[in-house]
């Protein structure tokens, strides 16, 4: 284990991760653009930051480096400038376990080599001006790391398109025990955010020891050849989204809108050369937006639980409930998934298939964890029509394990919540933990089986939570 960077299941204890705050490009995003950047409505930028997202820092940084906050949050909330989470401030929390993508950037940017090369590679993406090319080596490093991600000039004038979904930093890249798998994005408007991401794993010091151990997706040979219209839809394309490091030896990887079967390939040819992990299972979901990445799909919150949207699961009722109908020429309501698992062993890879996704992940919960405890799954609005549908919208399967059994999820999500109390967890709102935790009643590591409900309205609204708001770099092994 190197450098305290490694990842090998989705529920050990959470030490590291990078995360990026709502910067002010998200505050540009209008009407006709909200779709092409990937959201289906503008958000408030203000509401967005001091009454959602720093709650999520002030709960982070409570479980990770409590020093920087604990006793300090009255302080912290009456400055109304909100310097504690601005990276430039020198008030900035500044934390090495909780760490912001932007400081990050303005570090390597101090490195002239890399900063030249960089600017000449966002210009490039962004098709700008060689004047502005110039302009920017010019400008001080705070400002310039700012302008890469927002597009936005000190003097407002906007060079390029915000990248908003750059909050989401599970989509750069995941972590796969002491290997990095960067992303290759499906949508134009994350490119560059893997191009930041990549410019800063192969530079910061941070990530010395991860040299050598950074796999990239690339494109097949042959694809250079093919007329273009044959080559649009057939690019190889992967999202952190869609890859889950569910235990030591096993690695998923969803194919979906954004992943495709050629990228999903060429990774698990690339892990099993490198012998990085044994086996790989690939489940493909429908290529809807609503679904985008298996994550908004399923997570997990323990090693024997689950939360997931029950129209993909077995739902072995309903569905013999719905063959009567399906008798009758209706069309089925849940949807079908295809699951096949690659494990290579002995100088072979053998394929196993599997029939729904609660066997795929109770497999995991026995094979892999060794847990022999009942499998629980928590379906998204407790199954209850039409919730699940719309409770997994506004990210019910998507949640952020600290430390197992310890998830963070949103707060509008009522019947999943109700589920997860059937199942025997406490929700709890996040500013009512925070509390808890200043007046000493609670210990954070004390914690079990617990829920804790960010809020949310504006959030959703971006088409993501909490667990595509992380990007775990350093996990305890369980
Ligand atoms: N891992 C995830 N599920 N990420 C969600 C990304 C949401 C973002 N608006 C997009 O469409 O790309």
């Amino acid at each position: 284990m190197s450098n305290n960077i490694f990842v090998s299941s989705e529920v050990g204890t959470l030490r590291r991760l990078i995360i990026h705050s709502p910067d002010s490009g998200l505050g540009k995003v209008v009407p006709s653009k909200a779709q092409d950047w990937l959201f289906e409505d503008i958000v408030h930028l203000e509401t967005m930051r001091r009454d959602e997202y720093d709650y999520y820092v002030k709960i982070l940084l409570y479980f990770l480096d409590s020093v920087k906050v604990k006793g300090k949050l009255k302080r912290i909330d009456s400055d109304k400038s909100r310097d504690f989470y601005k990276p430039c401030n020198k008030k900035y929390f500044n934390s090495e376990k909780v760490i912001e993508f932007e400081k990050l950037l303005s570090d390597i940017l101090k490195i002239s080599a890399v900063r030249t090369q960089l600017i000449a590679a966002v210009c490039a993406v962004e098709e700008c001006s060689f004047q502005f090319q110039n302009e920017m080596a010019q400008m001080p490093i705070i400002d310039l790391a700012k302008v890469l991600i927002t597009g936005i000039l000190p003097n407002n004038k906007m060079l390029f398109p915000p990248i908003p979904n750059l909050i989401f930093t599970r989509d750069i890249g995941i972590m796969v025990n002491e290997h990095l798998l960067l992303n290759k994005p499906a949508k134009y408007a994350r490119t560059r955010e893997s191009l930041l991401a990549k410019y800063v794993f192969f530079n910061h010091p941070m990530f010395k020891d991860l040299q050598g151990k950074i796999i990239e997706i690339t494109e097949d040979e042959n694809h250079f050849l093919l007329p273009e219209e044959e080559q649009e839809g057939r690019l190889n394309t992967l999202e952190g989204g869609d890859v889950m490091m569910v235990a030591p030896n096993h690695l998923l990887i969803g194919v979906s809108e954004r992943t495709s079967v050629e990228a999903a390939r060429q990774a698990i040819d690339l892990l099993f050369e490198r012998n990085v992990v044994q086996k790989v299972t690939i489940v493909k979901i429908p290529q809807k937006r609503d679904y985008m990445h298996i994550d908004t799909v399923f997570t997990q919150i323990k090693r024997n639980v689950w939360v997931l949207l029950g129209s993909l699961g077995r739902i072995k009722e309903e569905a013999e409930k719905q063959s009567i109908w399906e008798e009758l020429g209706q069309q089925p309501s849940y949807e079908t998934l295809t699951i096949k698992q690659f494990i290579n062993k002995d100088g072979g890879v053998k394929v196993k298939d599997f029939a729904n996704l609660e066997d795929l992940l109770s497999s995991i919960t026995k094979d892999d964890l060794d847990c022999y405890d009942e499998v629980k799954f928590v379906y998204s609005g407790n199954n209850e029509f039409p919730y699940g549908a719309r409770e997994q919208w506004t990210d019910s399967c998507n949640l952020l394990v600290v430390k197992e059994g310890v998830a963070i999820g949103y707060d509008r999500n009522d019947k999943t919540a109700e589920a997860f109390r059937d199942a025997g967890f406490q929700t709890i709102r996040a500013a009512d933990l925070l509390e808890k935790f200043e007046n000493n009643e609670l210990p954070p590591e004390t914690l079990t089986n617990t829920i804790i409900m960010l809020p949310s309205a504006e959030l959703s609204r971006a088409r993501g939570g909490s667990h595509c708001m992380s990007m775990p770099i350093f996990r305890e092994m369980l």
